[in-house]
């Protein structure tokens, strides 16, 4: 299984991990990157002849539409600061499992605290004690019957380079760790820098 993440490799690490023991990641602006029809998803009019037999150029890579669907699923993310979106995706392309950093289900949005500090210093009054990753979601929103054949995370995309408050070490010992396990990872090249999403007819 593929895990396609939004965040950091230090967050889709934990899930990695945690997806071996199950069964053995702000605002995203989607636009269109030339005037060709090219991510711009909805637009049904084409100039191709009719008579043309070609398949539609510009269509999304694999890797471009696991993750826009980690970029969209963030954008449920009730998190004032970040939004973190994650994907799973089995070997042959199918879409196990989708998730968002959020708290767990059943607790409700609006009693648990979102801040990043307490004022009186009281980690529980922080988002962090409460909060799910978006990988781990993904994971936990699979359908288990039919990721349960799969032998775990093989490879885990990610989006964000950046340390999310992590040391280097923590980061360091990730990057260790996935690749003592066998699990390759690699930081998402997108094909096309912005997809539009229009909600109007053809
Ligand atoms: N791999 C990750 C990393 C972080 N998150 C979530 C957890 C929090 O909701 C938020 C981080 O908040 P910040 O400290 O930047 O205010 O991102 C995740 O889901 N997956």
């Amino acid at each position: 299984m593929v895990l396609v993440s939004t965040a950091t490799l230090f967050g889709a690490f934990a899930s990695a991990m945690a997806m071996r023991f199950f069964f053995n990641p702000k605002k995203h602006l989607f636009s269109t990157i030339n005037s060709e029809s090219n991510g711009v998803v909805g637009r049904k009019n084409s100039t191709q002849s009719p008579f043309d037999p070609s398949k539609r150029k510009g269509y999304l890579s694999w890797d471009d539409y696991f993750m826009a669907i980690a970029f969209l699923s963030a954008e449920r993310s009730k998190d004032p600061n970040r939004q973190v979106g994650a994907c799973l995706v089995s070997q042959n392309g199918i879409i196990l499992g989708i998730g968002y950093n959020g708290f767990p289900r059943g607790c409700s949005d609006d009693k648990l605290p979102w801040s990043k500090k307490s004022k009186n210093g009281d980690p529980l009054e922080t988002k962090y004690p409460y909060v799910c990753h978006a990988e781990v979601n993904a994971i936990l929103n699979t359908n288990h019957a039919s990721a349960a054949g799969q032998s775990g995370v093989s490879e885990v995309i990610y989006f964000v380079e950046k340390r999310l408050g992590n040391s280097e070490a923590a980061y360091a010992a990730s990057h260790k760790l996935l690749s003592m396990a066998g699990v390759k990872v690699r930081k998402h090249q997108p094909q096309m820098s912005q997809i539009l999403i229009k909600f109007e007819g053809p």
